[in-house]
């Protein structure tokens, strides 16, 4: 039998913990703030907007939303960003990705202080991520962790693949595997023998963006998958990178698209941004 990897409720129990340190917080004059900036139309952007909104709303953080024209320069946002490093009142900043083109995502990211950069993608908390002496955690691998100690899946010891090389998942996902003592493996499109690779992990996190990719064939019986993809498919409906269906009794856990990653992704964006707010 799979185990589903139950994100969504496991977010509301970090929620309900974070409302706690909030009020704490509320109690000393500290009112947690974190801005989300993002730049022209996304459907699939506004719709991690307003999840955002409404989770901050409930453990008690300000969420301010600032949507900017598509048509936005790099200095505009700059000067935003600049601001709000400046702004006491202001512990988390979230520039949303991807940026229009004529935006270079490196300098925006390079751009927000490494003390209030809610993503951890700032190379300063890349840095100190993969040294091992983390300050900021990125919130989606930070989410998986979260996700398998609540079920006691140990990562000591396990050999862990990670199918995606990305700056916002598998690369840190390996440095955070690599912390806690796991063996690791990144595999990306240029991989050769992917599946031979794939089938030897113990833990198989796939974030590639490509709908159900990841059949039976590229799984060892009794591994646990971690599928960070949302994809539409041919019928529009909300798929992962993972093949469902081919993984039920196969897979020992499984986390499912939607109701996985995705809440814990957004959990951990309130949390990091509370820790943030404690050490002002
Ligand atoms: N600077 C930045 N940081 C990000 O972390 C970031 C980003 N930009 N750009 C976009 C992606 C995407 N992302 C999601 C997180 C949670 C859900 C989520 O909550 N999903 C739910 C609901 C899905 C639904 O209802 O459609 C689920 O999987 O169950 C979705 C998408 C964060 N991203």
């Amino acid at each position: 039998m799979t185990v589903l990897l139950d994100g969504k409720k496991l977010a509301t129990t970090v929620r309900s913990k974070l409302k706690e340190r909030t009020a704490t917080l509320r109690a000393k004059g500290i009112i947690p703030r974190l801005v989300v900036i993002m730049v022209g139309d996304n459907s699939a952007s506004a719709v991690y907007v307003r999840n955002k909104k409404r989770a901050a709303t409930e453990v008690g953080i300000e969420a301010v939303d600032l949507h900017l024209p598509g048509t936005t320069s790099q200095d505009e946002l700059l000067a935003l960003i600049d601001q709000y490093n400046q702004d006491p009142k202001v512990h988390g900043i979230l520039v949303q990705l991807p940026l229009p083109q004529q935006i270079d995502e490196k300098v925006v990211t390079q751009a927000i202080s490494p003390l209030k950069d809610v993503d951890g993608f700032h190379p300063m908390n890349v840095g100190q991520l993969f040294m091992g002496t983390p300050q900021a955690f990125p919130c989606t691998p930070r989410g998986i962790m979260e996700l398998l100690a609540a079920y006691d899946i140990e990562v000591a010891g396990k050999n862990v693949v990670i199918m995606g090389r990305s700056n916002i998942v598998g690369r840190p996902m390996a440095a955070l595997m690599v912390n806690h003592d796991a063996t690791v493996t990144i595999t990306h499109s240029k991989t050769q023998n992917l599946a031979a690779i794939t089938r030897q992990a113990d833990i198989l996190v796939v974030a590639i963006g490509r709908g159900e990719f990841v059949t039976k064939d590229f799984v060892k019986p009794g591994a646990v998958v971690v599928d960070v993809g949302m994809n539409h498919n041919a019928e529009g409906k909300l798929v992962g990178d993972v093949k469902r269906d081919d993984m039920l009794d196969h897979a020992s856990y499984l986390t499912p698209v939607p109701g996985g990653v995705g809440p814990m992704t957004i959990a951990m964006l309130m949390q990091q941004t509370v820790e943030f707010a404690e050490r002002s």
